[in-house]
């Protein structure tokens, strides 16, 4: 299928379609050069794809305020009750789902079972990849978060877990997680040794989530299949980045919390129809989101 672009160019209606032999059957995004305002205001469809999105429920390490990353943390009790509500609420808001994604950490797909299950939707297709794991925090591995901003400051440690563009350092090989996370089984399929990374900023974050929901989430989401992504605080805000065109200095403020999901309608271009709608009572939320802002706080 191709589109049709509607635009008004000093005084005319241009109607521009887009489209190629090659790619019958998919859906081109608009040009680049056009603004996503006018996209959402001009774009010649009514379609709407609706995705949810959930951030696994509080982790043992989330619980005692460490720096966890690629670290498999297990999720609390507190984390478990979470996972379980995030199910009974994506039930009563009745939605389904065709397929499942997931990280390669415990937290995230024990998450997403614990969905599945209270759904009923235990036999649907899951798909896992490294792509959606948590951001990894390097050196600040297994770090207390206030007790790290005891030390270098608050400042340095909102922009060690914040900043777009500032990675923390690097986890080296004598750091005590390092075998654990580098020669651990799971990643025999990726990352490719020259990928693997040692710290990310959000941005080294979204240049390997990015990838994924381009080319594996948005065709299948273009095919009509409801999606549910369970995934970690670092890699769906970089997801939330990309569909809301957030900036650099704005993305700093977004905290998102742990077991709450969110749902995003979407146009065939891919573009948020309305702000993302979190599936629990406003006043909660708004909490969750201050107690993970607060998390980097010196106590
Ligand atoms: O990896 C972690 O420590 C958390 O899951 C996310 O942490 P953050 O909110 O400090 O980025």
């Amino acid at each position: 299928m191709s589109g049709l672009l509607r635009l008004g160019y000093g005084g005319h209606l241009l109607n521009l379609c887009f489209g190629s032999r090659q790619n019958r059957g998919a859906f081109l995004e608009p040009p680049k050069w056009i603004s996503r305002e006018l996209q959402r205001k001009y774009s010649h469809n009514c379609e709407k794809f609706t995705v949810v999105m959930v951030r696994h429920g509080e982790s043992e390490w989330n619980q005692q305020n460490l720096f966890c990353g690629w670290y498999d943390a297990q999720l609390s009790e507190k984390g478990r009750k979470e996972a379980s509500a995030a199910g009974k609420a994506i039930k009563d808001a009745k939605l389904r789902f065709d397929v499942a994604h997931t990280s390669l950490l415990t937290r995230a797909q024990d998450t997403l079972q614990s969905i599945l299950e209270v759904t009923g939707q235990k036999d649907i297709c899951i798909q896992k990849t490294w792509r959606l794991n948590e951001r990894h925090y390097g050196g600040l591995t297994g770090l207390n978060k206030s007790e790290t901003a005891k030390k270098y400051g608050e400042e340095k440690v909102k922009i060690w877990r914040r900043s777009f563009d500032t990675p923390p350092p690097p986890m080296e090989q004598d750091h005590k997680y390092y075998e654990c996370i580098v020669k651990d089984p799971r990643y025999c399929d990726g990352p490719k040794p020259d990928e693997f990374p040692k710290s990310e900023s959000l941005k080294l974050t979204i240049e390997r989530t990015l990838p994924y929901w381009n080319d594996v989430i948005v065709p299948q989401i273009r095919q009509g299949r409801k999606l549910i992504i369970a995934a970690h605080g670092n890699s769906l805000r970089g997801i939330v980045k990309h569909l809301d065109q957030i900036s650099n200095e704005a993305i700093m403020e977004l905290n998102l919390p742990t077991g709450i999901p969110f749902v995003y309608e979407l146009d065939k271009c891919m573009l948020p129809l309305a702000p993302m709608k979190f599936l629990g009572d406003p006043e909660t939320v708004k909490k969750a989101m201050e107690s993970v802002a607060k998390q980097g706080k010196a106590k």
